[in-house]
């Protein structure tokens, strides 16, 4: 590599470096634009997503700017010299709107809400998007997860499989926050105070030819044990050994429990059971691995399975059903040449595609009478749902299905989070996060809760931010029937 790799500004797609070099060129470059973040479809079919990614996106906008390093490179790739200057002094100074990490957030809702001067808010686009969508998408995956496996133990085992370092670290960051007890990964235990845990490979066992070596060595160097039991024959050799060991080391070791990871895990867990209960380790775990996702655990649950800590790698790690996210980031208002803010919308033929034009906020309505969620409710920056006594919700494409709602406390699910470039937000710790993450659920009716076909939850419009798209599209509408018959 001829450059070193010291920033994250190129971290975007080359379009974006172009578009901001016509923007500045035309002296466009310091218009105040608002994009918002969101996405059009919650992942795995479920009845909701986890928001997760705001940390990284703090720590990129606080540290973003060109290095030296960066501006040669783009030199090299052909930028004129006085667009460089520019690019040079860039720090990102706009203000940022965001739902808090650990947040429940479903489709087209604003999730973050960025103002800035038009070149530095399209400069940022492709870094935000990658941070969002893949932290979100991997928070999702494990909440889901967590909802089946409820107060037995789950942890986080991908990083093998994980596509890359990146996607390890923050995965499993993602997973903690989302309801995973721990994780393999040593050093996202360092950089996040996330627990570790872990057993061992059959690797030690093939090392030392034998069970009864191996887990006695083990237990000479650790006071907490789990035994992988499976490398040989689980229930003839596996499981006799590990018993053995453990009785011999007597109260000289903390024995934990054994590991199940290939054969039949419902039979093999149900007979390891009876056989650590006979022995009088009827505290001893039984922890299972080997491809698990949300169908196989509910399947190992169906049969009777007698797991009690769940290892979960690639399905996670890897969003393996759905790896991708499609959050997208779309311009809703732009100051105009006369300094005023104009809203703006894009259509498709697609309605689902249409977005939503204005400044918006994102409250959650929440029934006093019940604590539960209403739906969510999407206003104008002015309006105030806080202060009304009744709201209409309606579908924003069905609209006949409405209802009025009184007697709500409206949550406004937007903090500030940047004021003109400086950080005005605190950023909660990890296990804050994961707290508040797990008080967000308790807000939720379980009908959306539900691995299986959940209900779809309401995220209406107010009638104003309604009435505002509708003008929008009529104003577009015509000024297209102008052109066409000019
Ligand atoms: N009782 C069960 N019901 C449903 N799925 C199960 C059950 N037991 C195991 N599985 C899942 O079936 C898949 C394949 O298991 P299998 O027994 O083939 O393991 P394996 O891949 O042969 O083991 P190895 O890791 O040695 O290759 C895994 O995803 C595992 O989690
Ligand atoms: O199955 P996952 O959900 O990804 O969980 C992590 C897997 O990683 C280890 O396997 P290893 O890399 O040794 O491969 P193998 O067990 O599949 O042979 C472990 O034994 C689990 O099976
Ligand atoms: O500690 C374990 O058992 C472990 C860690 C990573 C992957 N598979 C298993």
């Amino acid at each position: 590599m001829s450059y070193p790799d010291d920033g994250l500004a190129l971290h975007t797609d080359k379009y974006q470096i172009n578009m901001a070099h016509v923007y500045w060129k035309d002296n466009m470059h310091k218009r105040k634009a608002v994009f918002e973040v969101y996405f059009r479809k919650i992942p795995f079919q479920n009845g909701y997503a986890v928001f997760a990614g705001l940390e990284r996106v703090v720590r990129y906008l606080s540290d973003f700017r060109f290095t030296d390093n960066d501006l040669a490179y783009l030199r090299e790739e052909g930028y004129s010299e006085d667009y460089l200057a520019y690019l040079a002094e860039l720090t990102f100074t706009g203000t940022v709107r965001s739902m808090k990490e650990g947040e429940l957030v479903f489709a087209n809702e604003p999730i973050l809400r960025i103002e800035a001067p038009l070149a530095e808010a399209q400069l940022i686009e492709t870094a935000l998007l990658n941070i969002v969508n893949f932290q979100t998408l991997i928070a999702t995956k494990a909440s889901r997860i967590k909802q089946l496996i409820g107060n037995e133990v789950s942890m986080e085992f991908g990083t093998r499989r994980a596509q890359e370092m990146d996607a390890a670290i923050w995965g499993t960051r993602a997973a903690y926050l989302a309801g995973f007890d721990a994780t393999s990964n040593v050093r996202a235990g360092k950089l996040f105070g996330i627990p570790t845990a872990g057993t061992h490979a059959h690797a030690m066992v093939q090392a030392y030819r034998d069970e009864y070596t191996a887990f006695s060595k083990y237990a000479e160097t650790h006071r907490n044990c789990v035994f992988l039991v499976d490398t040989y024959d689980t229930l003839k050799s596996g499981v006799p050994t590990a018993i053995r060991v453990a009785k011999e080391f007597g109260d000289r070791i903390n024995f934990l429990g054994i590991r199940l990871d290939s054969g039949d895990l419902a039979y093999l867990s149900k007979e390891a059971r009876k056989m650590l209960d006979e022995a009088g380790f009827t505290e001893a775990k039984i922890y299972a691995s080997n491809d698990l996702d949300e169908l196989t655990i509910m399947n190992l649950k169906a049969q009777g399975a007698r797991i009690d800590v769940w290892g979960i790698g690639t399905k996670l790690i890897t969003a393996y059903d759905q790896p991708a996210l499609g959050a997208v980031y779309k311009l809703i208002a732009i100051e105009d040449e006369h300094g005023q803010m104009t809203d703006t919308i894009k259509i498709s033929s697609n309605p689902e595609k249409i977005t939503t034009p204005g400044r918006k906020k994102v409250f959650r309505i929440i029934n006093k009478g019940s604590g539960k969620s209403e739906g969510d409710y999407i206003v104008l920056e002015h309006e105030n749902p806080a202060q009304e006594e009744r709201i209409k919700m309606f579908h924003p494409v069905h609209t006949h299905i409405a209802k009025f709602v009184t007697n709500f406390e409206a949550r406004e699910l937007h903090h500030l989070i940047f004021r003109d470039g400086e950080l005005v937000y605190e950023l909660p710790t990890l296990r804050e996060i994961r707290e508040f993450h797990a008080d967000n659920l308790n807000v939720l009716w379980e009908e959306y809760k539900r691995l299986l076909n959940p209900a779809e939850y309401p995220v209406d419009l107010s009638q104003a931010c309604w009435d505002n798209k509708m003008r929008l599209i009529e104003e577009i509408r015509q000024k297209v029937n102008e052109r066409i018959e000019s």
